[in-house]
């Protein structure tokens, strides 16, 4: 297991700027290993202004965009056009016209969660077991659309996470079953009575973002430190999900002096 490394920055404008560059690199060394990037995205807070930083000048001509493939590690199950949606907000960030010709992204590329396609007067009826329903052929949607791009054992070239107050990192919370899941073929779940809001989530799950090279952790502000401090303070701690985050060849936490409050050797 490669050790989890842990970059303290100045601020939180510091630390996004940081992941910004970091991750436009990353993507550029794959492709031109490979010929395309996957990355997993995250939601949260500071994934906005890391997303504007990543596709503004001079950061967006260091890369082709062109073979970069979009993905999020989870997402609300919500109706496609809702503000909230991880996916919505990042497409906003990389708004393909800020893209010269030739080296724009691709729309095909761009592989969202999928949407809740009911009405609100429809999801406020659901039962239990709608709601369940509707989640697993979602799931079950998002993974066979990973398999056919990437293959059945294929992996994310890099994934960025956000952490929540409370650990939390993908829509992995603290103590629910999801956490704990261990099966390999299972990519991506669903997630019902999620203790955020909404209460209806999908997410990637704990083998599957382990297959991945590269999984950076960011988070800022003094009000995940004890979050952060408990996720490095032991491994797979099903209290605090984000101590399970792992990379194949590299785990960066990438903080703020805030977040980084409660560590004791930085
Ligand atoms: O609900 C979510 O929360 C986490 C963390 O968000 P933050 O606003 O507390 O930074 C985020 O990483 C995840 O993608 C999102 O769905």
């Amino acid at each position: 297991m490669n050790e989890r490394q842990v970059i303290v920055y100045k601020d939180t404008y510091a630390m996004n700027s940081a992941v910004a560059y970091r991750a436009v690199l990353e993507m550029g060394d794959v492709i031109a290993r490979r010929g395309r990037v996957d990355v997993a995205l995250t939601g949260g807070r500071d994934s906005v202004d890391i997303y504007l930083k990543m596709a503004s000048f001079p950061q967006k001509d260091l890369l082709d965009w062109s073979k970069v493939h979009l993905w999020w590690s989870d997402e609300r199950f919500i109706s496609a056009e809702d503000g909230e949606r991880n996916s919505l907000q990042a497409r906003q960030c990389f708004d393909k016209d800020v893209f010269s010709e030739g080296n724009a992204l691709a729309e095909g590329h761009i592989h969202e969660m999928p949407a809740d396609p009911r009405t609100p007067e429809q999801v406020a009826s659901a039962t239990d077991e709608e709601n369940e329903e509707y989640l697993i052929r979602a799931a079950q949607s998002y993974q066979d659309e990973i398999i056919k791009e990437i293959g059945p054992d294929g992996h994310m070239d890099l994934a960025v996470f956000g952490v929540g107050p409370d650990g939390h990192y993908a829509s992995l919370f603290p103590d629910r079953p999801e956490v704990l899941i261990t099966d390999e073929s299972k990519l991506v779940v669903g997630v019902s009575h999620s203790p955020k809001l909404p209460p209806l989530r999908l997410t990637m799950t704990n083998p599957f973002i382990r297959r991945t090279p590269k999984v950076w952790l960011f988070t800022s502000t003094k009000e995940k430190a004890r979050a952060v401090s408990q996720a490095l303070a032991g491994v797979d701690n099903p209290h605090v999900p984000s101590s399970f985050a792992r990379g194949t060849e590299q785990t960066l936490w990438l903080l703020d002096k805030d977040a980084a409050g409660e560590l004791q050797h930085v």
